[in-house]
C-alpha cells in the first residue's frame, strides 16, 4: 500500500442505492470525504444545503461552468449537476480519500481528467428491483421517473467501462465492499 489517497467515483442508475450505500459506509467511516455537488435541482424534503447539495440557480451554474470551477458537470433528467473542483483537489492533496457520487457522463469526464481515479459501477439486482426502488422512494413524479429510467438503460449498458461492478443486493455488504475499494492505493 502506497501513500497516495484514492479518488473513487461511484456511478449507477438513479434509484440503485448509491446515496444509501455511501451514507451507510460513512456512518462508520467518516474519514472518507464525500464531495458535495452543485445542482440546479430543487431540494427534496429533508435535503440540506451544503450537506446533500449546493442548490444553485441556472445563472449560478452557468458561472460555475464558465469560471472552470467544476471538475465535471452534466445535465441529468432535466437538471444540471457538477463537482466543485477545488475541494476535491484540496482533499486529495491533504491525503484524504475522496468519493464522488455522480452520473455516467460525469464519470467519463473524470476518467479523462484524472485517469488514476477508480470507477465503480453500482448495479441493481434486476431491472424490476430498480424500478421498485426508484418508484418506492417517492421523490419524483411519474414523468421524471420515466426520464430517469430511460437514462438508466444507457447507464446499465455502459457498465463495462467501469473498473469494478458492485451489485446492490445488501446495503451492508456493498458498503463493506466499497470501503475496501476507497482505501489508499
Ligand atoms: N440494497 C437495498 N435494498 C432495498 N432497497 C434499497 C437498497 N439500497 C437502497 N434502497 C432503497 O432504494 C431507494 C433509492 O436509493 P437511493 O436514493 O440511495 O438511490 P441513488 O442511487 O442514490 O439514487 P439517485 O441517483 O436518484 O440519487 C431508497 O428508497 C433506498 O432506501
Ligand atoms: N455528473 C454529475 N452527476 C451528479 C452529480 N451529483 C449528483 N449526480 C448524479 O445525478 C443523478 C441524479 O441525482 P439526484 O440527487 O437528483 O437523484 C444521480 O445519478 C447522481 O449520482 C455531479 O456533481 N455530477
Amino acid at each position: 500500500m502506497s501513500e497516495r489517497p484514492r479518488l473513487t467515483v461511484l456511478s449507477g442508475p438513479s434509484g440503485v442505492g448509491k446515496s444509501t450505500v455511501v451514507a451507510h459506509m460513512r456512518k462508520e467511516h467518516p474519514e472518507v470525504w464525500l464531495s458535495v455537488s452543485a445542482t440546479t435541482r430543487k431540494p427534496r424534503p429533508g435535503e440540506k444545503r451544503g450537506v446533500h447539495y449546493f442548490f444553485v440557480t441556472d445563472d449560478e451554474m452557468d458561472k460555475l461552468i464558465a469560471n472552470g470551477e467544476l471538475l465535471e458537470w452534466a445535465e441529468f433528467a432535466g437538471n444540471r449537476y457538477g463537482t466543485p473542483r477545488g475541494a476535491v483537489l484540496e482533499h486529495l492533496e491533504a491525503g484524504v480519500p475522496v468519493l464522488l457520487e455522480i452520473d455516467l457522463q460525469g464519470a467519463r469526464q473524470v476518467r479523462e481528467s484524472l485517469p488514476e481515479a477508480l470507477l465503480v459501477f453500482l448495479a441493481p439486482p434486476s431491472w424490476e428491483e430498480l424500478v421498485r426502488r426508484l418508484t418506492g422512494r417517492g421523490t419524483e413524479p411519474p414523468a421524471v421517473i420515466e426520464r430517469r429510467l430511460q437514462a438508466a438503460k444507457i447507464e446499465l449498458a455502459a457498465e463495462p467501462e467501469f473498473d469494478v461492478t458492485l451489485v446492490n443486493t445488501s446495503v451492508e455488504d456493498v458498503a463493506r465492499e466499497l470501503l475496501a475499494l476507497v482505501d489508499v492505493v
